[in-house]
């Protein structure tokens, strides 16, 4: 087929399959997927997707690998959905599968993660998102999405393309989004939702992970608790203007009004903690930290919640080993 696209998903976790659903819907869509521990069933049973907003469904990619370098060909599109916990190894895997015309799509939370795929693909078009979908795997192959549904979509600038070739690969990838029916917002500046979502990643992902506590239950549990989460928040905005990302000091109000508008959460890094998984410390508080420290911006709360969660990975990589 002329127009067939043929894309890769590299983390076949909760948000992956996720997204290995929404774009197989696509019908332009040749989709091989990279599984690592429910390779087997995704391999024999499919993908099973259950879904508030979507229904119930089997996934069959085409093809489904143990590694990237197993698919002996290119892709247009490398769509990087794993856990950002090493992510500096990860470009090494995908060597074999990216060509000339490979677009990467970075859907992860943290800051900082396109850099070692720029590094690694100098003349590669990024693509940047953020996700607010909530989905869990609660065994192999089988996953479940939660009503929360939106994906946030830019360039990664690349000073050696052109801005048109940029944007028709996001054109295209974006149209593929919507073809699967997700709903996806388009964002000038991406860089400007990876911090604001950072913001609340730096909170409610570390807070609830150190105190293994629900959202509300931690803001409720000292009169303490709400300045400090407030503080944190404030010292990761003023990480972000300094680094010319221009976001309002209003967003905390607006974070925290809308936790208390949501039923109470954890997250996914309190998951994995409480799973003994490694936990995705360094592109959610260590990105921020550094750059805290490299342009002179005070960050006392931050560099706390940094160093306990890193003496927890510490742990949990141990174990993992
Ligand atoms: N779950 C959620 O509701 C949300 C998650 N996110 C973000 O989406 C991204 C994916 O999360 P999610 O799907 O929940 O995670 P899961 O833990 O469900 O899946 C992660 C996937 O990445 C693989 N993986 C883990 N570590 C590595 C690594 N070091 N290198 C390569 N692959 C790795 C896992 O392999 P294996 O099969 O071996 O475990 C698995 O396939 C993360 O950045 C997360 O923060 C964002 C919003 C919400
Ligand atoms: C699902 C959500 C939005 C909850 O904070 C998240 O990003 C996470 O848990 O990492």
């Amino acid at each position: 087929m002329a127009d067939q696209v043929n894309v890769m998903l590299y983390g076949l976790g909760a948000i992956g399959s996720f997204y290995a659903f929404i774009l197989n819907q696509s019908n332009r869509v040749r989709l091989t997927v990279v599984a690592r521990s429910n390779y087997e069933a995704v391999k024999n049973n499919g993908l099973h997707i259950s879904s508030i907003n979507h229904g119930d469904h089997v996934v069959r990619p085409a093809k489904v690998l143990k590694t990237p370098a197993e698919a002996g060909e290119t892709y247009d599109y490398v769509v990087c959905v794993h856990k950002a916990i090493d992510q500096s190894s990860v470009p090494k895997q995908l060597a074999p599968v990216v060509g000339e015309k490979t677009c990467i799509v970075i859907i992860q939370n943290g800051v900082g993660n396109e850099d070692p795929f720029r590094e690694a693909f100098p003349t590669s078009p990024i693509l940047s998102c953020v996700t607010w979908v909530g989905a869990k795997q609660d065994q192999p192959g089988f996953v479940k999405h939660q009503a929360s549904e939106n994906t946030q979509i830019g360039i990664f600038p690349n000073k050696k393309l052109d801005a048109a070739t940029e944007k028709s690969r996001l054109d295209e990838f974006a149209s593929l989004l919507r073809a699967g029916g997700t709903p996806l917002d388009v964002e000038a500046n991406i860089q400007v939702q990876r911090w604001e979502k950072v913001v609340w990643n730096c909170a409610w992902n570390s807070l609830t992970t150190l105190t293994m506590l629900d959202t509300h239950t931690w803001l409720k549990s000292s009169d303490d608790s709400m300045p400090m989460t407030r503080r944190l928040m404030r010292e990761v905005i003023d990480v972000a203007r300094k680094c010319s990302v221009p976001i309002q000091y209003n967003l905390i109000d607006t974070l925290i009004d809308r936790i208390l508008g949501m039923p109470p959460i954890g997250s996914s890094m309190q998951i994995d903690c409480k799973m003994g998984r490694p936990m995705e410390v360094d592109v959610i508080l260590g990105t921020p930290v550094r750059k805290g420290r490299e342009l002179g911006v005070p960050v006392p709360t931050l560099e706390v919640l940094y160093t306990l969660l890193q003496a927890i990975n510490v742990r949990l990589k141990a174990n993992a080993a």
